[in-house]
């Protein structure tokens, strides 16, 4: 087991280039089980998300070769192999083998997924969408267990806007018999994706990014090649950082579009951001911050994955600053850990209440999500002194290349093995 190490105060300057989104990555692999010949995507971010899913690819008999971020998948052997257990636990986004392998096989066997635990995260409205297209499911020792004679398109009302509801309904109804419409859809940037990559492998999908989603089933899917998007959690985190411990930081490889809600908050407070066609330049070390207050919402709100981090920037704001978080309710466990470092931070219901002009100190803390870790980073990277972080396996679920990154901007930096007491001491915490 490893930790990262900081040595925080350092303000860093250079230029950073964003990976391929996680949250687009870990849809588009499930994804290619519905085609009938070979799938490429490019520009997948080498995480352990992305590597899982490799792995349960291969499980189901698929045929994978993942190199320089670029993924080969040979669909045409692939059956659907019953994953009730396993490495399905380990992230969240193993629910989308659900509509992908329903979608192929009419039937399916996969264990409730993990991910981030940030409260209840239900899948209710996935089912809804499985059920309305004629599948039976059933939930039997933490397996859903799926079955339709045949899918038939419907229309379906989402109580609740969902990301990995509306691109599940998708997965499942490309290749059902007649339209299907998703209505109270989500609209973020990686349904787009998944919904671009489905039409170039012949799929009929009309309004991804709009609220209402239609989609004509078709016969057969065939492969293709496609690029992903740009990561907007991973370039909004940089950017975060940048505000946060940066003297001039540029971004690259982003779509400002997709930022819009933090560019605005950054402004807000008194951060310089400007942005080119697919650049951001952020320019911090502003002696006096606003304070702001931050609510996170659905795309095109301010995203709930940044809300962690961006509560550790606030931390140097002149004043108090609320930041609540609409979509998940107990998304706080990053707070006692920035308190450690000596933030002055209340939780009350859904929003911290961040008192700002905090001198952060280095201190031994513990991620317990990915954001979490994060926020953590953030917070190391503007406290004096050296801070450690543990719980690595939650940031490695989503940035790549994460200690590199940063140290080409000036950083320090870096990864030391953990003592069996380090070890031992973490696990009791
Ligand atoms: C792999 C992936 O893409 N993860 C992202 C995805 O998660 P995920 O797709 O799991 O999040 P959803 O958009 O589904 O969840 C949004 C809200 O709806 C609720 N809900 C969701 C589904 C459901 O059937 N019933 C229900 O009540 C959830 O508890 C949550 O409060 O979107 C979240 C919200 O932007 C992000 O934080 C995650 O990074
Ligand atoms: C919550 C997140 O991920 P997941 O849904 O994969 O747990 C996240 O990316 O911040």
């Amino acid at each position: 087991m490893e930790k990262l190490k900081i040595a925080g105060g350092e303000p860093l300057k250079g230029s950073v280039t964003i990976s391929g989104a996680k949250n687009s990555a870990v849809a588009l692999i499930p994804a290619t089980i519905l085609a009938e010949s070979s799938v490429v995507i490019e520009g997948l971010p080498d995480i352990s998300d992305v590597h899982i899913l490799k792995d349960l690819l291969e499980e189901v008999g698929g045929k994978v070769d993942f190199q320089n971020g670029e993924m080969h998948v040979q669909p045409e052997n692939m059956i659907s192999m019953p994953l009730p257990n396993g490495k399905v636990k380990k992230l969240r986004a193993s629910y989308y083998l659900m509509g992908a392998m329903l979608g192929r096989f009419k039937k399916a066997v996969i264990g409730l997924p993990g991910g981030c635990h940030l409260g209840p995260r239900p899948i209710d409205q996935h089912i809804k969408g499985f059920e309305a297209l004629g599948a039976q499911v059933t939930n039997e020792q933490g397996a859903i267990y799926l079955r339709a004679e045949e899918l038939k398109g419907a229309r379906i009302y989402l109580d609740v806007v969902s990301v990995g509801a509306t691109i599940n309904i998708m997965l499942a109804a490309v290749l059902a018999k007649g339209r299907t419409v998703i209505e109270n859809a989500a609209k973020e940037p990686e349904i787009v994706d998944v919904a671009t990559l489905l039409t170039s492998m012949g799929a009929r999908i009309k309004g991804a990014g709009t609220d209402v989603i239609r989609i004509d089933g078709v016969e057969k899917l065939h492969g293709c090649r496609h690029t992903i998007i740009p990561d907007r959690i991973e370039a909004g985190t940089y950017m975060i950082i940048g505000a946060a411990a940066g003297k001039e930081v540029l971004i690259d490889n982003v779509i400002p579009l997709h930022m819009e809600s933090l560019i605005a908050k950054l402004r807000e407070t008194g951060v310089h951001v400007e942005t080119s066609n697919d650049q951001i330049w952020i320019v911090g070390g502003q002696k006096e911050l606003k304070p702001v207050d931050v609510k996170t919402l659905v795309y095109p709100g301010f995203p709930t994955d940044l809300q962690q981090p961006f509560t550790s920037f606030l931390t140097k704001a002149n004043g108090t600053s609320v930041v609540t978080d609409t979509i998940y309710s107990a998304r706080f466990k990053h707070i006692d850990e920035l308190r450690r470092m000596g933030a002055n931070i209340k939780v009350e219901g859904r929003s911290a209440i961040v008192s700002g002009s905090a001198n952060l100190q280095g201190a031994k803390v513990k991620a317990s999500d990915l954001r979490a870790g994060a926020a953590l980073v953030t917070a190391g990277l503007m406290a004096d002194g050296i801070t450690e972080v543990t719980g690595l396996e939650h940031i490695d679920r989503g940035y790549s290349d994460l200690e590199k990154k940063l140290t080409n901007m000036g950083a320090s930096i870096w990864r030391e093995k953990m003592s069996a007491h380090e070890i031992e001491q973490v696990e009791n915490s």
